[in-house]
């Protein structure tokens, strides 16, 4: 078993790397909680999947499991099923001792992290992350949120987990759009860093070739994010860059009607914003024909879906990345080399050439 350190100030804790850690669940989480009550969510893919192992584990170190079930898909990480999971908990006596686990994708981690956020004014939170996207990104660093409606994260808070479990075994059940889709953030994390992932993902030219090399790149992409997170939790600044691609691709992604996945709209969106800093000569054009090449090297989507451009520009506006009339825009100098230009929200589409 890998184990990696977030050092948040208030907040440290351990993300635990390894395979079929599964089914120690209850061990694990007894090292991080007393025994208590605790609120086990998963999508209706996972729940027959993973639910039963793991609460039995749970229930197998004393604690007292409640498995709830929210129907797979974007659309769930909603206010309506937050509020239905809040309901479940309070007809079932939760309290401020007792805790939630988020055992699924991002959507599963995003939804029961906000509740665990909110519920009661927060208590307190684990992840199991059961996707390639969950288990690169969306599992560390605390961001939780819903959607209203086409808006992205809109209602969100920073909660950190107090432990993160990793098993990459979880990926043989995914369905390979559901995995490759991962990869799209894991693309981008390798473009903001020049060291091994880089370098590792430079091999990686198939579905298959992901699956087998999931474990090394989930140590690689948390070690990054977490040290971007560790210096800016709350993303006053550096953090913005793990935003790199997300100011197109969540517009395309929340535009998309369901037909894109958050890992597939984030590649769309890196090399539509990549390629607009080559026009504007801030990316070297092989930089951008490098993200390219391995973004199709795995089957992942990379130009823009027909959606009409003021829609797009108006999402992209709204972005969480503008400020004083300005919009932060993540870009590459190089690989490993990111930067963030500052553009008037009246230029913005003049800039993007939108
Ligand atoms: N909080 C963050 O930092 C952060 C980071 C990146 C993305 N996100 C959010 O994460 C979401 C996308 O996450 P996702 O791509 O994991 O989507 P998801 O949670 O919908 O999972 C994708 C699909 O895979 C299924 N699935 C998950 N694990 C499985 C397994 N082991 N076996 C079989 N099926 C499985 C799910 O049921 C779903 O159908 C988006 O809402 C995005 O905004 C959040
Ligand atoms: O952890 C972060 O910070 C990120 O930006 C990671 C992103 O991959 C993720 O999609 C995040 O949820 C986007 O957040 P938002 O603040 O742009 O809604
Ligand atoms: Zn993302």
């Amino acid at each position: 078993m890998e184990i990696l350190d977030v050092h948040i100030t208030d907040h440290p804790y351990q993300v635990k790397i390894g395979q079929g850690l599964l089914k120690s669940t209850g061990e694990l989480v007894t090292s991080v909680w007393s025994t208590r009550k605790v609120a086990l969510i998963s999508d209706d893919n996972v729940a027959p999947l993973y639910q039963q192992q793991v609460a039995d584990s749970l229930g197998q170190a004393g604690f007292k499991v409640f498995s709830y079930q929210f129907e797979a898909g974007e659309e769930s990480k909603s206010l309506a099923v937050l509020g239905k999971l809040a309901t479940q908990m309070t007809v079932d006596g939760f309290n401020r001792d007792d805790g939630v686990i988020a055992l699924g994708g991002g959507v599963t981690g995003d939804l029961a992290g906000f509740l665990a956020a909110t519920y009661m004014r927060g208590i307190d939170l684990i992840q199991i992350p059961t996707s390639l996207l969950a288990q690169v990104d969306s599992s560390v660093g605390g961001k939780t949120a819903v959607d209203l409606g086409t808006t992205k994260n809109i209602l969100g808070s920073f909660l950190q987990p107090d432990l993160v479990i990793v098993d990459p075994q979880t990926l043989r059940t995914l369905k390979e759009r559901d995995l490759v889709e991962g990869y799209g953030e894991v693309v981008k994390v390798a473009g903001l860093t020049d060291h091994s992932l880089w370098q590792l993902i430079r091999t990686i030219n198939s579905p298959a070739d992901i699956f087998e090399h999931a474990e090394q790149i989930s140590e690689l992409a948390i070690k990054y994010k977490a040290e971007v997170v560790e210096a800016d939790e709350k993303e006053g600044g550096l953090r913005q860059l793990l935003n790199f691609g997300h100011t197109i691709g969540h517009a395309v992604e929340a535009l998309s009607d369901g037909n894109l996945r958050h890992g597939e709209a984030v590649a769309i969106g890196m090399v539509a914003i990549s390629q607009v800093f080559t026009d504007h000569g801030l990316t070297p054009q092989e930089v951008t024909d490098q993200l390219k090449d391995r973004l199709v090297a795995v089957g992942l989507p990379i130009d823009l879906p027909k959606i009409d451009t003021e829609q797009i520009l108006s999402k992209v506006k709204n972005d969480k990345k503008s400020h004083d009339g300005h919009l932060n825009l993540v870009y590459l100098k190089e690989v490993g080399s990111p930067a963030i230009m500052s553009v008037k929200t009246s230029e913005v589409a003049d800039f993007l050439n939108l």
